[in-house]
């Protein structure tokens, strides 16, 4: 049964965190379905020029906030602190109904130190709201090989009070087995729930109690440490650019078509475009509007070289058709993916080859790796 927060009771929050593509979105989808959710704010993140998440999130609209382009860790990171303080005003001034809770998912790359501290020690936050706990999601198919290459996502794990393992559908019981291992060594205390065999839920996801660092690993309080020195540091200035822990070779970049494209041209693309740059393909998704069915858009994800299975959405989420692809790549010349999506939508420039030839010859368009 859905419970309601009495109006000056502190609302728990909950950090939604996981690498990119590792399949925070998803949980949360099915988590939201669930009737204990009832009165769940959403505030989502998302980094990149063209907004997709939102369309992902299957909520009635008005429960899903989102903050603007940017990542949650840094420079959204004031902007996360009025959205939680306006929506308390709204609660105690009667124009929003009391929150049971609110769900922050974080994007894939924040590091969730920073956003921690903000909903534990702003004083614009301090009465309304406790922080109840994190959830870290750590996908199975790509979990050790994110974990080596980036200090976000070992973070995002050290955190958690609780750590979902999603995509052991996919991975080898050797794989989970290892990364399993490798989740406990980071974090002893969190249990480790298998999304795909059905266990992390509502009543094992949240209402953790108050957040407490000391549980955690000797380096989460060094880090929240860390994170606090610096907010006093920049005291009342310079509110937005302070405590990245980013690696800045990160790219993120958008593709879009405004008329509809054949379903073999994109698969090609998107085929030939893992094949030569793959592992520096971080994170890829969006909406296509496809010839052979210009009615239901196509949902595409990619992680790393992994491409899931698209899924057809029943209608257009917000009425708005046409092709809308965010990469957020490392290494990869984007001249040459946007040179390639061109070429395979019909549009190539002057001194680009088209579809055929490309199919034939990708090293036709510089920027090709083998
Ligand atoms: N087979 C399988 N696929 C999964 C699982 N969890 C997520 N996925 C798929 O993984 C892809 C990415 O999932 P999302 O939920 O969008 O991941 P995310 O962490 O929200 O991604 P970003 O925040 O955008 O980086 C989607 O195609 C999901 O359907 C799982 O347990 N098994």
């Amino acid at each position: 049964m859905a419970f309601q927060t009495a109006p000056r009771q502190p609302v728990p929050v909950s950090v939604l965190t996981g690498f990119l593509g590792a399949g925070k979105t998803t949980l949360l989808n099915r988590l939201l379905k669930a009737p204990d959710m009832a009165g769940t704010a959403v505030i989502i993140n998302e980094f990149g020029d063209v907004p997709i998440d939102h369309l992902l999130v299957e909520q009635a609209s008005d429960g899903i906030i989102e903050l603007s382009d940017g990542c949650l860790c840094c420079t959204v990171r004031g902007e996360l602190v009025d959205t939680l303080a306006d929506l308390a005003d709204r609660v105690q001034t009667g124009r929003l109904a009391p929150l049971a809770r609110v769900v922050v998912e974080t994007t894939g790359l924040a590091d969730p130190c920073p956003v921690l501290q903000s909903i534990m020690a702003h004083p614009a936050l301090l009465a309304a709201y406790r922080l109840d706990g994190v959830i870290a999601v750590a996908d199975a198919l790509n979990g050790e090989a994110t974990l080596d290459a980036h200090e976000e996502a070992v973070r995002q794990i050290a955190v958690a009070d609780r750590i979902v393992l999603t995509k052991s559908d996919l991975a080898s019981a050797e794989a989970v087995a290892s990364l399993r291992a490798r989740l406990a060594r980071l974090n002893p205390g969190a249990p480790i729930l298998d999304a795909a065999g059905g266990k992390a839920d509502v009543g094992s996801l949240f209402d953790c109690g108050l957040y407490d660092p000391s549980t955690k690993s000797v380096d989460v309080e060094r880090w929240l440490r860390a994170v606090a020195a610096d907010d006093h540091h920049h005291h009342d200035h310079d509110h937005a650019n302070h405590g990245h822990r980013h690696d800045h070779r990160f790219e993120t970049f958008s593709l879009t078509l405004d008329r509809p494209i054949a379903f073999a041209a994109v698969a090609n693309f998107l085929d030939l475009l893992r094949s030569t740059h793959g592992e520096g393909l971080l994170r890829m998704k969006g909406i296509v509007e496809t010839v052979e069915e210009p009615e239901r858009p196509l949902v595409i994800h990619g992680v790393r070289r992994f491409l899931h299975p698209p899924v057809r959405l029943a209608a257009w989420p917000d009425g708005r058709r046409g092709t809308r692809l965010v990469l957020i790549t490392k290494d990869v010349p984007q001249d040459y993916v946007r040179r390639l999506f061109d070429a395979f939508a019909g549009r190539p420039g002057i001194d680009t080859p088209d579809r055929t030839a490309l199919e034939d010859n990708p090293l036709a368009i510089g920027g090709y790796r083998p």
